[in-house]
């Protein structure tokens, strides 16, 4: 039977032998018993992992009954989160529903417009302009919930659903995401009594898709919770297999690795949809985030072919050596299509009238393929067997768990993310946050 997703590794036969793969596999082992077994460096944010087998269906259920609610009173949904806190939602919605999903508004499911991802004036303001008189909700995701852009916007869009409900309808109006103990939006929450919903302890941003940060925007777009989970724990059960032959995300884990460990260390996810453009953009921060830290890690990358093969084609073709591909497809696509046929064939195209669009950007996958393994770029090849919220499920827990794995494979903590807070606290002191008045001396007075 064939598996929601797969790892096909033949691009990689001239730059990988199997020695190298015997070589590393105790290494990859290791680093997945430190996951599974909750032994490795800062464990205990490891909850993530075992949230297909352990949820909670309580608040599950609630997910759903406010999904409803939102559908039933509004017409737009504005999800403010950052990072972790949206594009797990955004990638799924977009996944699931295409690239047009906002376009088709069926009256029964919300748009869902994203808010708190910038400081840009010119987004927030066009935005307001988009909701105008419509009915609208808004769903605030922020683990911390301090985090500047999406407490700004927060205030923004809160502004507006008051001056349009009163405080009271508005108060009703707005769903909560955030810790179960701590943060400023937790306080507010409790205090004007906001639907609130839990982003669990143990389960950082970029791993949260799997909870309500993620269920909640998704369930409202009608995509199939519940079947999501039913792939994430699928992949729980196929991951924690042991034996690394049949188990395709250790595979995938070791592979970069040793390609990485060669000095390959641009890896550029792509797809020839462009309907997963923003899944490149969750497994960027899932992988950039997770790895990238004491001067290591892979720096992840993401290109929509063919589109980019006509502009980062060449650098690919041709440029520096140390870029590998993984390419993700879908085995049977979502539609098809056959170009009409043309008496006067003016266009040359005759040759392709029967053959479908699909087949074509499959052709195009299998040509770029052959051509960037020859111009010296390995390739790994992940095939989805649909664009259901199962598999995307069961891929979602794939990508975590082999990128936590490549964490501890390089000797990194896999669930901080210290550069981040950095930019973090420098922009507080520079804008005159109480409490970061030293830093902001000291900005001023070092040299740039
Ligand atoms: O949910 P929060 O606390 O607002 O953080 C948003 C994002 O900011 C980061 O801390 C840094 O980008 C991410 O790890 C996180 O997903």
């Amino acid at each position: 039977m064939q598996k929601q997703v797969s790892l096909d590794i033949s691009g990689l036969q001239h730059f990988v032998s199997e020695q190298e793969l015997d070589e590393i596999q105790p290494m990859v082992q290791t680093a997945r018993n430190l996951l599974v077994q909750g032994t490795g460096v800062d464990a205990q944010m490891n909850e993530w992992a075992k949230l297909p087998a352990n949820y909670d269906h309580v608040e599950f259920d609630r997910i759903k009954a406010a999904a409803k609610q939102i559908a039933e009173n509004s017409q737009i949904l504005i999800v403010i989160g950052i990072g972790g806190s949206y594009l797990g939602s955004k990638m799924a919605i977009d996944f699931l529903h295409g690239s047009f999903y906002n376009h088709s508004f069926d009256g029964k499911h919300p748009q869902i417009f994203f808010a708190g991802n910038t400081l840009s004036p010119t987004y927030t303001q066009d935005l307001l302009n988009i909701i105008g008189d419509w009915d609208f909700s808004i769903n605030v995701i922020s683990k911390s919930g301090t985090t500047t852009e999406p407490a700004m916007a927060f205030r923004i869009f809160k502004q507006k659903l008051i001056e349009k409900y009163g405080i009271d309808e508005a108060y009703q109006r707005i769903y909560v995401t955030t810790d179960a103990h701590k943060g400023a939006l937790l306080e507010e929450a409790r205090q004007n009594d906001y639907e609130t919903f839990t982003i669990p302890d143990g389960v950082g941003g970029r791993y949260s898709v799997l909870t309500a940060v993620g269920l909640l925007p998704i369930a409202t777009s009608g995509g199939n919770i519940d079947q999501l989970m039913q792939g994430a724990m699928l992949a729980y059960n196929d991951l924690y297999d042991t034996d690394f032959g049949n188990n395709d995300m250790l595979k995938y884990a070791a592979y970069r690795n040793i390609l990485y460990r060669k000095g390959i260390t641009n890896e550029i996810l792509e797809s020839y949809e462009p309907h997963m453009r923003y899944l490149a953009e969750w497994w960027k921060q899932l992988a950039g985030e997770t790895e990238g830290k004491d001067h290591k890690g892979i720096y992840p990358s993401s290109t929509i072919f063919s589109t980019d093969l006509h502009s980062l084609g060449q650098y690919i073709q041709e440029g520096m050596r140390n870029l590998m591909e993984t390419v993700i497809e879908v085995d049977s696509s979502q539609s098809d299509l056959y170009i009409p046929r043309s008496r006067e064939n003016l266009d040359g195209l005759r040759y392709l009238e029967a053959v479908s669009m699909d087949d074509v950007n499959k052709t195009a996958r299998e040509a770029v393929a052959l051509a960037h393994s020859s111009g010296g770029v390995p390739n790994m090849l992940i095939t989805l067997k649909d664009n259901s919220a199962t598999t995307l499920g069961y891929l979602i827990y794939f990508f975590e768990f082999a990128i936590a794995t490549s964490g501890y494979l390089n000797g990194i903590n896999p669930f901080n993310q210290p550069g981040v807070e950095d930019y973090k606290r420098n922009m507080f002191a520079l804008l005159g946050k109480p409490g970061y008045e030293d830093l902001r001396d000291s900005i001023k007075k070092s040299p740039h």
